[in-house]
């Protein structure tokens, strides 16, 4: 049986979920898939960092609320995050990383990740910012070492539209996308429809795990910014910079509008495209627009997302699902584990080569 080592970086909401997964489904996708997954370090910015070369154990840690976690007490913990020490140098065959989004640089994820590929190792992240400020650099970097920079749950959470796009559009030509994008914006334009203010359908959102750590990225469009530069780069081959894509979020909008258009058969929905002109150059932009109801994205509810990509031969091909939550973004990168698994299993190497020399070596 393979089994692959796993470092968890950010121990909130999503690396929660996933250490929950593993715990609650871990046999079984051992005999689904083949493969065995343990858990060898984690660090968080308030719990600190904890490792264990044969195994944590993360019934306990998962029994503990998560704001009363701290791994300086327990074998192995220590109260400081010891983020770089831990991707490059405890064993693990693949990083997760799940600290916050940030915007502007992409910082701290980015320095997480570039020290996981340079170190040989694999990675799957749900953090936007990696992958939409410094892509390139990050695949090139997962190029030269021979390993996997997986990012499905960076867009949609854990409905997969990246995969989707490529694995199942083959033959395709598709000239543009647009969508609905964030989760949470999503949620509370449904629930000012409900007569709930602003900020009240904001705490709802982060109660339910959907929002930022920060709001103001939801409600101002700065994530849906970041999704349709992946969705761009992805789906479209065209590289943008944040100033490309012009944005506008949902936090102007009254309940009272919202009801207002609803009456009308309008639904307020924030909306995220990027579309090929003529010219071969891409329009790409971030703003509410009051939907009528016959358009595939008027219906999409709560926290669901959809992403309508607009093809040649089909049409308008459109995929809806989950948009944020932390087991549907955590099953996310479980998907990412089994695409690393089923990459390298198929090309004969499923851990990176210096974990094959470390395992040698220790029997
Ligand atoms: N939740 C969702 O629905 C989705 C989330 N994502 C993305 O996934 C990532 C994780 O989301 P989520 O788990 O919900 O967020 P949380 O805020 O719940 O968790 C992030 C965790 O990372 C910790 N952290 C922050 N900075 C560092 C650091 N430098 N080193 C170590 N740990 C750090 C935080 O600690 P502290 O709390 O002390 O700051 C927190 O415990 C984010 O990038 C988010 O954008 C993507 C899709 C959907
Ligand atoms: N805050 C985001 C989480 C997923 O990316 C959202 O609400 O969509």
């Amino acid at each position: 049986m393979e089994r692959y080592d796993l470092a968890l970086i950010g121990f909130g909401g999503v690396n929660r979920g996933l250490a929950e997964l593993i715990v609650q489904r871990g046999d079984d996708l051992a005999h689904e898939m083949g493969f065995a997954l343990r858990v060898v370090a984690i660090t968080d910015l308030r719990a600190g960092s904890l490792v264990d070369n044969n195994g944590i154990d993360l019934v306990p840690l998962l029994a503990t609320e998560p704001h009363a976690m701290s791994f300086a007490g327990l074998t192995g913990g220590s109260a400081d995050p010891r983020n770089e020490w831990v991707i490059r140098h405890v064993p693990s065959d693949i990083v997760a990383e799940a600290t916050y989004t940030n915007p502007i640089d992409g910082e701290p994820a980015v320095s997480h990740v570039r020290w996981a590929l340079e170190s040989g190792k694999h990675v799957c992240t749900t953090n936007k910012g990696p992958v939409a400020l410094a892509g390139q650099e990050l695949k090139a970097l997962a190029a030269e070492h021979g390993v996997s920079f997986e990012f499905e749950g960076s867009v949609v959470s854990g409905t997969p539209i990246l995969r989707t796009a490529q694995r199942l559009f083959g033959g395709l030509q598709i000239e543009g996308v647009q969508g609905i994008l964030n989760g949470t914006s999503n949620y509370i334009l449904g629930r000012l429809a409900d007569g709930l203010d602003l900020q009240a359908a904001t705490a709802e959102a982060q109660e339910r795990g959907y929002a930022e750590a920060d709001p103001t990225a939801d409600l101002e469009g700065h994530d849906v910014q970041l999704k349709v530069m992946i969705l761009a780069s992805e789906v479209l081959g065209a590289e943008l910079s944040r100033e490309d894509v012009s944005c506008e979020g949902i936090s102007a909008l009254t309940s009272t509008e919202v009801q207002d258009a609803a009456s009308k058969g309008l639904h307020w929905k924030l909306v995220g495209s990027a579309k090929r002109r003529a010219d071969g150059t891409v329009d790409a932009r971030v703003a509410p627009q009051a939907l009528p109801a016959h358009h595939p994205l008027a219906g999409i509810p709560g926290a669901m997302n959809a992403v309508a990509f607009d093809t040649d031969i089909l049409g308008t091909v459109t995929v809806s699902g989950p948009g944020a939550g932390r087991l549907e973004t955590a099953y996310a990168l479980l998907s990412d584990i089994i695409a690393i698994h089923e990459r390298h299993h198929a090309s004969g190497s499923g851990a990176p080569a210096h974990r094959v020399l470390q395992e040698a070596l220790r029997d």
